[in-house]
């Protein structure tokens, strides 16, 4: 039995995150949550004949806390899409003041309703949400930081993809598993081509080819902003993301393989590793790197990837420290 709750489902990436999860054979019921909309979003997935059982909350008002509550209670697994999308000229800490409050209320039923529950927060910005679910929780006195993860995938995506692109004939986007790491915006977010598979095609390229694609891969959001031109960012492909996040998770509680995905986590000295890639990226608290999951979360960080870093990325990696380390200040205070 898994119950997996979305808060936001009604939303430009909730409503196709919603129809991935209605699709996963391991999820029994998926509950969905939103403040407009959801009733009809959850009427029509419940036609599909897939397995997972559908239910919708909507809150009759804004005081009406029963309806979150509702849908979170006993839920194993919470993704979180709620919250306003960017449009062009905006940054995502531009996003800071009106989704803040939202991710806030929301943890605080989690710590209510669902307080075991693994988070997948989505919600930008990324730097600042994660930590500010993570004050909350610890206020609650229900914070356990291997089953609290940022939403990062996207970035990995984007990275695998663009380099195929430069490579058409000999490589297509399924043949790589770029590791990016940081957090989830502009210079924050740093990939790691010079490691691992995507190594040989990364060094064929020209110094100019792999500054665009660098660049590429950190501003890759603006592309689908500026695209749909006032109409929101990417919800196609961060529902594919969000959902892979998701999936592996749920493997990883009965797969015999190690299950390694990249996520924003909070390098407490609780979880296996994380010590030591507090120590690699300077002191921060917050972090995207790959970890080992399992049952009870994030049971491994895998932070050696940082000791093998060339000497460009090291530079790019001393600019998202310094760029993270405002962002996650400020979320901690928020949610203090
Ligand atoms: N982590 C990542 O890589 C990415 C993050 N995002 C972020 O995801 C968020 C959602 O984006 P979209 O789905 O495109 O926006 P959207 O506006 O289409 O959908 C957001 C949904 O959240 C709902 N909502 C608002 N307040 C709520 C509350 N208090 N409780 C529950 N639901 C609430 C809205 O009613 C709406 O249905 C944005 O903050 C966006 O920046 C977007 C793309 C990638
Ligand atoms: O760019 C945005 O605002 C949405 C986002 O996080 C992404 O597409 O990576």
């Amino acid at each position: 039995m898994v119950k997996v709750a979305v808060l936001g489902a009604a939303g430009g990436i909730g409503q196709p995150l919603s129809l991935l999860l209605k699709l996963n054979s391991n999820i029994t019921e998926l509950s969905l949550f939103d403040v407009v909309n959801v009733p009809g979003v959850g009427a029509d997935l419940s036609h599909i004949n897939s397995d997972a059982s559908t239910k919708t909350f909507l809150p009759s008002s804004k005081e009406d806390k029963t309806a979150l509550l509702g849908a979170l209670k006993g839920a194993d697994l919470v993704v979180i899409p709620a919250g306003v999308p960017r449009k062009p000229g905006m940054t995502r800490d531009d996003l800071f003041n009106i989704n803040a409050s939202i991710i806030k209320s929301l943890a605080e039923g989690i710590a209510e309703s669902s307080p075991k529950a693994f988070v997948l927060v989505i919600s930008n910005p990324v730097n600042s949400t994660v930590p500010i679910v993570a004050e909350t929780l610890k206020q609650k006195g229900v914070y356990d930081p291997a089953r609290l993860f940022g939403v990062t995938t996207l970035d990995i995506v984007r990275a695998n993809t663009f380099i195929a692109q430069l490579h058409p004939g000999d490589s297509k986007p399924s043949d790589f598993n770029v590791n990016v790491v940081g957090g989830h915006s502009g210079e924050t977010i740093v990939p790691l081509y010079s490691i691992g598979s995507s190594a040989s095609f990364y060094n064929k390229l020209s110094e100019e080819q792999k500054k665009e694609l660098i660049h590429r891969v950190q501003f890759g959001g603006d592309e689908v902003v500026q695209a749909k031109n006032g109409a929101g960012s990417a919800t196609l492909s961060m529902a594919y993301a969000g959902y892979r996040l998701a999936e592996s998770i749920l493997k990883s509680f009965t797969s015999k393989e190690e299950v390694v995905e990249n996520t924003y986590l909070n390098l407490d000295a609780s979880i296996k590793g994380a010590a030591e890639a507090k120590k690699l990226v300077g002191g921060l608290e917050f972090f995207s790197l790959p970890v080992k999951l399992g049952k009870n979360g994030i049971e491994e960080v895998k932070y050696e990837i940082l000791t093998k870093v060339s000497a460009d990325e090291e530079k790019l990696l001393a600019v998202a420290k310094e760029q993270l380390a405002k962002n996650i200040e400020k979320g901690v205070a928020f949610g203090k």
